[in-house]
């Protein structure tokens, strides 16, 4: 799963991983992370999520990035806003920040994005983001939210089924992962499982999970 494989998704109109109605766990279990109102929330690979929809509608504020100008023109165009564009210096390289009233989005590779630049951040929303890297990357990028968020409290929502049924993404990352990727950071919490409505990929056998980080 490479850049180019992401942009080829977007570029044909492949995305099957985008729900199109606020994510179940997101709506029953978001509260649960205490969140101020106005809270700034991160959402790493975020796609045209329609999640950011629901979290500004509920009084957040979002931060999010994706690799894909496409994604996140369509995302402004679904949420009727005109943003701001301008260049990101980071440590690491360069992204585009579009930004409107209580929603900044970066263009570009999570793993060039710092803390400086993402700015500080309340809580951290996982949907299709860990579950959509392979296992060789997801060290790497557990760390890097862990390091760029200050540790934020996270909602993650993953998928448990057996990786022998079909080839990811969306990969299977049961609790147990997540234990062993972000345990030295955080607390972890199994909020909800259950049987996805409808299955995923025509296999009925896969769990949807939300767990809850939080610093230790
Ligand atoms: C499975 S999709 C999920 C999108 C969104 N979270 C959702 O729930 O609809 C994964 C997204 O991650 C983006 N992506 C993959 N690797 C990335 C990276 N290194 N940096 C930023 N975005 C990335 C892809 O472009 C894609 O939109």
């Amino acid at each position: 799963m490479d850049e180019a494989f992401w942009h080829e998704r977007w570029k044909k109109g492949e995305t099957a991983f985008h729900e199109g109605r606020p994510n179940r766990f997101l709506v029953a279990h978001f509260a649960s992370l205490g969140l101020a109102a106005g809270a700034r929330v991160f959402m790493p690979l975020c796609g045209k999520s329609v999640d950011i929809h629901w979290m500004l509608a509920e009084g957040f504020r979002v931060v999010g990035i994706d690799l894909s100008a496409i994604a996140i023109s369509q995302l402004f165009d679904d949420l009727a806003l005109t943003p701001v564009l301008r260049k990101q210096a980071t440590g690491d390289g360069e992204l585009i920040l579009s930004s409107a009233d209580r929603i900044d989005i970066f263009v570009g590779d999570l793993f060039a994005l710092d803390a400086a630049s993402l700015g500080p951040v309340d809580a951290v929303y996982d949907r299709a983001a860990l579950v959509a890297l392979p296992p060789p990357m997801r060290e790497r990028y557990a760390h890097h939210i862990a390091r760029i968020t200050n540790t934020a409290r996270q909602l993650v929502v993953s998928f448990d089924y057996d990786q022998a049924l079909f080839d990811g993404p969306p990969f299977s990352v049961p609790q147990e992962e997540v234990e062993r990727l972000y345990g030295p950071f955080y607390e972890i919490e199994n909020l909800q499982q259950d049987r996805v409505p409808g299955g995923l990929k025509r296999r009925a056998e896969v769990d949807e999970t939300a767990l809850r980080l939080t610093k230790r």
